[in-house]
């Protein structure tokens, strides 16, 4: 029987599922084998669409086809299918699972009971230095730090619920986006505040987007074919949450994401970094709990707000960064400099603090990955340093995980990168399954 690994990466804007199976031909392999792959995105600009992605399957199929989603052996791929009335991460992920059950080109998946693994993005794992089984006692602690990260711990604990509910036999493990900062220095991660106050209470820069810069790492090092213990880049993980990191020798040095992920960048429907005191000005209610606080997550209005009603949401009425890229109108082109501002400042520091030896700067995430007049702009804004955009390379970027964008001879290098959360976990299930094996974790949870 195949191994599958469902690979689910919640995102404050999409849902992000693909369905690999261990390589049978080589059980040693740390490369998962890619079936599938599903999205669900637009959750914060509905309606909602799915994109969806079956590979070619690679032996032949016992039963005759009759895929509702095109000829079983054959790739097959939809774009755009609107899903309806999804505005939850939790029900994505119920929509996507429904979806893969039904694809009779997908046999692999018409015996759940195969799905043995099925790992989840949780963005803040407070000082979770690496992923763990998810038993009652991660389940709670994953809550009690869901009002730190009010946009993504709650949506992906529901996933992890409903897992439970319909895959009981899968063993859920999570993937933690600060992990990847465990190494930012003292100095780096420290506020300027009452230091017993911040020990008690944990408040410090955790950072997020690592299992994306992780990948990043692995990338880029191949691409460039370095070691990563000598790879100094400026990623810039852009995407409905944004946020820039300085890698130093294939470490964190630096993130611009803080205590939560609303420092920073700004996102989607997220301020990124103001004066704290702004929003005392802006509502007398600031300190008051938010009418979307439950008795598993307290946020007041003020992180309401900050979190949910700014951003591009904000000054344009519009989460889609393609759009405000596009449309020329007064609003999309304040957000639009605005948004290169904020990241030329972060650029600009980390070219600092790695005293200038960077091997690339990096763009990844939907609009790092998209978004060609974004690139344009900020690369052109850094021309200073010594990057220089390839106009041709950048507007019709090439098939590959990592690609140049820069121009040939320019200082440092420029480059893309398909940043890809799903198989950085799977990755991890295939590195790490032995130890849980021998531990004997079962993963399971009552769900809370
Ligand atoms: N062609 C495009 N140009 C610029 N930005 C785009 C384009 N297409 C999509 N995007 C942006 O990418 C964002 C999604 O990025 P992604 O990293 O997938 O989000 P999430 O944070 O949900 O994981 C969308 O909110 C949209 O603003
Ligand atoms: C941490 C974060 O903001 O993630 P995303 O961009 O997926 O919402
Ligand atoms: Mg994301």
């Amino acid at each position: 029987m195949p191994e599958i690994i469902l690979s689910i990466n919640a995102g404050s804007s999409s849902v992000k599922v693909s369905v690999y199976k261990a390589s049978t031909t080589d059980p040693s392999s740390r490369n998962p084998v890619l079936l599938a792959e599903a999205q669900i995105e637009g959750l914060t600009a509905p309606p909602a669409t799915l994109k969806y992605e079956r590979q070619k399957q690679d032996s032949p199929l016992d039963s005759p086809s009759h895929s509702f989603a095109g000829k079983s052996k054959e790739p097959f791929k939809i774009k755009g299918k609107k899903v309806g009335d999804i505005t939850s991460q939790e029900d994505a992920f119920k929509w996507i699972l429904d979806w893969l059950k039904k694809d009779d080109g997908l046999p692999e998946l018409q015996d759940i009971e195969d799905i043995r693994y099925t790992c989840h993005r949780v963005v803040h794992g407070g000082d979770y230095p690496r992923s763990q089984v998810v038993d009652e006692d991660t389940y709670h602690h994953i809550e009690t730090l869901s009002d730190l990260a009010p946009l993504h711990n709650a949506p992906a604990l529901s996933i992890i619920r409903a897992v439970t509910k319909h895959l009981p036999h899968a063993t859920n493990v999570a993937y933690f986006d600060s992990s990847f900062h465990a190494t930012i220095p003292p100095h780096i991660h420290t506020y300027p505040i009452d230091q017993e106050i911040a020990k008690t209470n944990q408040l410090r820069k955790y950072g997020f987007h690592g299992i994306s810069y992780k990948f990043i790492v692995n990338a880029v090092a191949d691409h460039l074919s370095k070691p990563k213990s000598s790879l100094n880049i400026i990623a810039l993980h852009l995407g409905s949450g944004a946020s820039a990191c300085c890698i130093k020798a294939g470490q964190s040095l630096d993130t611009s994401m803080g205590l939560t992920p609303l420092a920073g960048l700004p996102g989607a429907t997220r301020s990124g970094s103001i004066d704290p005191s702004l929003v005392f000005h802006f509502t007398h209610e600031a300190g008051m709990p938010s009418s979307s606080s439950s008795t598993s997550m307290r946020i007041t209005r003020a992180e309401e707000i900050l979190n949910k009603q700014s951003g591009w949401k904000s000054l344009t009425g519009t989460t889609d960064f393609g759009e405000i890229s596009s449309r020329g109108t007064p609003e999309c082109e304040l957000a639009f400099a605005i948004f290169v501002d904020r990241v030329l400042g972060y650029v600009a520091s980390y070219f600092v603090k790695l005293g200038g030896e960077v091997d690339a700067l990096v763009f990844s995430g939907g609009i790092g990955e998209r978004g060609f007049r974004l690139r344009k702009s900020v690369v052109e804004g850094v021309r200073c340093l010594g990057f220089e955009i390839d106009e041709k390379r950048n507007e019709s970027i090439e098939e590959g995980v990592v690609v140049d964008v820069g121009k040939e001879g320019a200082r440092f290098r420029t480059l893309v990168c398909r940043t890809d959360e799903q198989l950085q976990m799977a990755r991890g299930v295939l590195e790490e399954r032995g130890r849980w094996e021998e531990a004997g974790e079962s993963g399971k949870v009552g769900g809370g």
